[in-house]
């Protein structure tokens, strides 16, 4: 197998609307495109939650790779699971508060799952990793004060532990980035598997 040593021969396309992802993927010097899809994130509610983050993720990236020729395509899928329920994005404030309330002095797991699809071929390789996060306890009016910085809106479980939802974040027990929506190591094992050594593709910090 030949490893690229950038990826200039092969384009690599982020299937995310996330501006979280666009930054981390930028952050390793790749060069990319965004395009991104609209499937429903749907998903059998018996399904497990390791099982729905590679499944979303699978379904988000082959949407984006059926629409192309050439490229390899990433998609990426985050979910928060407390008490076996999973919380995706708040759809309005009282459920992002509602989200808060039931995650504040306790501890829930953060599942990302990743999705590399070979557009030329539809080979894929999906893959998932969980990271456990402790939440301190917060009161109603630190709850509502939250809510209304607009941060929760569009994160699952209603925080963001990259932003002021930092503060609420005890410790975790896991990789930081799939809490953040792309687990960074996962993504690079599975880009290898396509030939591509992000460890190689270097900019200058
Ligand atoms: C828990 C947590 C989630 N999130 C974000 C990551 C994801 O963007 C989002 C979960 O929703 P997703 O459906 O995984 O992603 P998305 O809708 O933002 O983007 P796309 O489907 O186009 O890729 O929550 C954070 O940014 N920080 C956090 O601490």
């Amino acid at each position: 197998m030949t490893i690229d040593s950038k990826n200039g021969s092969r384009r690599i396309i982020l299937a995310s609307g996330s501006p979280r992802r666009r930054e981390l993927l930028e952050q390793l010097g790749l060069s990319f495109d965004v395009i991104t899809s609209d499937v429903a994130e749907q998903f059998d509610p018996e399904m497990p939650p390791a099982e729905v983050v590679q499944f979303l993720a699978d379904k988000k990236g082959a949407a984006v790779a059926n629409s192309i020729k050439h490229g390899l395509v990433i998609a990426a899928d985050t979910i928060v699971v407390i008490d076996e329920q999973i919380l995706g994005k708040p759809d309005s404030v009282s459920s992002a508060k509602q989200m808060l309330r039931r995650l504040a002095g306790r501890t829930h797991t953060v599942y990302s799952g990743i999705a590399v699809i070979d557009a030329e071929t539809m080979n894929k390789k999906i893959s998932y990793r969980s990271t456990v996060v402790h939440m301190r306890e917060l009161s109603d009016e630190e709850i509502d004060v939250y809510v209304e910085s607009g941060e929760p809106m569009d994160k699952a479980g209603a925080y963001a532990i990259q932003g002021i939802g930092s503060t609420l974040v005890t410790s975790v027990e896991g990789c930081y980035f799939t809490v953040v929506g792309l687990p960074m190591s996962l993504l690079a094992e599975l880009l290898w598997e396509f030939g591509v050594n992000v460890l190689a593709v270097h900019k200058p910090v």
